[in-house]
C-alpha cells in the first residue's frame, strides 16, 4: 500500500515520528517527509538517520504556507502535530487551540487541496469527555476532522479519519522515563494518585492504530483500539521490580504520593457512551462512524438512539486490568527498558530515554 508514496508526518520529530520511521525506512516507500517547527530536533534526526527517503520540512501547523509547501506531491499524512501535554495545555489554553484546532484544519485543508488520498489524525482519550484545554482541543479537533471527512462523503479522492488512544508508555516528557529517572538518582517516586488508571499502549500500538484507521477507515471514521489499563500503583511496583533486577536497592525506592495535578482525571474514558451505541467492534479495535444525518433537525427528534440509556462508556475503570506481573511483561516490550537490562543494545544516537 505504502509502495512508490510519499508520506508526510506533521510533529513528525516526536516520539510517534520516530516509530513510523522505524516501521517503514526498510520498506518500498518512497519517501517520508518529517514536518516540524524545531531544527535541532530535525537535524540529530537527520544525523542519526542519514536517509535520502526521510525529507526535512521546517514549518509550523500553524501557517498554512508552510504546511503547503510540504503537502506538494504527497499520498498520505500522519497529523501527529500537537501540544499534548496537560498541565501546560491548562495554562495556555488558546496555545492549544491554534496548534491542535487551527493548526489541524490548516493541514487538512491543504491535504484536501493537494489530492492527498488518505489523511489520519491523532487523537487522545483525553478528548473524550475532555475536563482539560489539552483534551478539549483535541475534542474540537476530532470534530473539525470528522465534519470534514463527512462533507467530502464517500466518492472523495481525500478520505480522513481519526484515531484515539490512550497513553503511550514512555513517550517523551510522560511519566515512565520521569519515575525510572528518579528509582536511577536514588530519589522516591513522585506518584499522583495510587488509585488513578491509565490505559496502557506501547508506541508499536500507536502505529498499529494509525495503520489499521488508514487501511480499514472511512470518511469521517473514528477509530479506537482496545487496551488494558493499570493504576499508577501497580505501574510503580511494576517499575521497581523491573528495575530491581539491575541493582537490588532500586527495588526499596520510596513511593510518594503528591496528589493529582492541574486537569487530570481519576480515569480516562476511550469510548464515551454516545459513541458505544454506534461503535463496529472488528476484534481488537472498535470503529465509530461519523453520524451521517444532515442538519434538518426534525429527524434528531424522530430518529433518537433508545440504546444509549443501556450501554456503558469504554474506559480505563472498566476495560482489561493488569496486574503488577502482567505490568512487568508490559514495560519489557519498551526498548528502553530492555537496554538498561542489557536485553537489547544500546541505540548510537544520544536519544532521551523515552521510546
Ligand atoms: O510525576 C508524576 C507524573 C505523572 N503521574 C501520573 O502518571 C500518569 C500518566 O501521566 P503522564 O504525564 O505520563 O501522561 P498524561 O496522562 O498526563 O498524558 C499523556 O497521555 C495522553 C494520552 O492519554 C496524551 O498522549 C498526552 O499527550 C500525554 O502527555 C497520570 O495518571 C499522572 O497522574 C504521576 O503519578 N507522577
Amino acid at each position: 500500500m505504502f509502495k512508490n508514496k510519499i508520506l508526510l508526518i506533521t510533529g513528525g520529530t516526536g516520539s510517534f515520528g520516530n516509530a513510523v520511521l522505524r516501521r517503514f525506512l526498510d520498506s518500498d516507500i518512497k519517501e517520508i517527509r518529517i514536518f516540524s517547527r524545531d531544527e535541532k530536533k530535525q537535524d540529530d534526526m537527520r544525523h542519526h538517520l542519514q536517509n535520502p527517503k526521510v525529507k526535512f520540512y521546517i514549518g509550523n501547523v500553524r501557517d498554512r504556507q508552510s504546511v503547503d509547501g510540504a503537502m506538494v506531491g504527497v499520498d498520505y499524512v500522519f497529523s501527529a502535530a500537537a501540544l499534548k501535554q496537560v498541565p501546560s495545555c491548562e495554562f495556555f489554553p488558546l496555545q492549544a487551540v491554534q496548534t491542535n484546532v487551527i493548526g489541524t484544519d490548516n493541514v487538512l485543508e491543504s491535504a484536501i487541496a493537494h489530492g492527498v488520498k488518505n489523511v489520519v489524525v491523532l487523537s487522545t482519550d483525553k478528548a473524550a469527555y475532555p475536563i482539560n484545554a489539552m483534551g478539549i482541543s483535541k475534542a474540537m479537533m476530532e470534530k473539525v476532522a470528522i465534519a470534514k471527512g463527512r462533507a467530502l462523503g464517500e466518492e472523495a479522492g481525500t478520505t480522513i479519519c481519526c484515531t484515539r488512544y490512550g497513553n503511550v508508555m514512555a513517550s517523551r516528557g510522560s511519566v515512565i522515563p520521569l519515575w525510572v529517572e528518579q528509582i536511577k538518582n536514588g530519589r522516591p517516586i513522585t506518584v499522583t494518585d495510587p488509585n488513578m488508571t491509565r490505559f496502557m499502549m506501547t508506541l508499536d500500538d500507536a502505529v498499529d492504530l494509525v495503520i489499521y484507521a488508514f487501511e480499514h477507515g472511512h470518511n469521517g471514521d473514528l477509530f479506537v483500539q482496545k487496551a488494558p489499563a493499570a493504576t499508577l500503583d501497580v505501574l510503580a511496583q511494576a517499575l521497581k521490580e523491573t528495575y530491581a533486577q539491575v541493582d537490588s536497592k532500586y527495588g526499596e525506592t520510596e513511593v510518594k504520593t503528591i496528589g493529582t495535578r492541574h486537569g487530570e482525571k481519576l480515569y480516562e474514558t476511550l469510548v464515551t457512551r454516545e459513541e458505544m451505541a454506534k461503535a463496529v467492534d472488528m476484534g481488537d479495535y472498535y470503529r465509530i462512524p461519523c453520524d451521517t444525518r444532515d442538519l434538518n433537525y426534525d429527524k434528531f427528534f424522530t430518529e433518537g438512539n433508545e440504546d444509549i440509556a443501556r450501554i456503558e462508556d469504554y474506559h480505563s475503570h472498566n476495560t482489561a486490568r493488569l496486574d503488577v506481573e502482567g505490568m512487568k511483561k508490559l514495560l519489557l516490550k519498551l526498548r528502553f527498558i530492555r537496554e538498561d537490562l542489557g536485553m537489547e543494545e544500546k541505540a548510537k544516537s544520544a536519544e532521551i530515554k523515552s521510546e
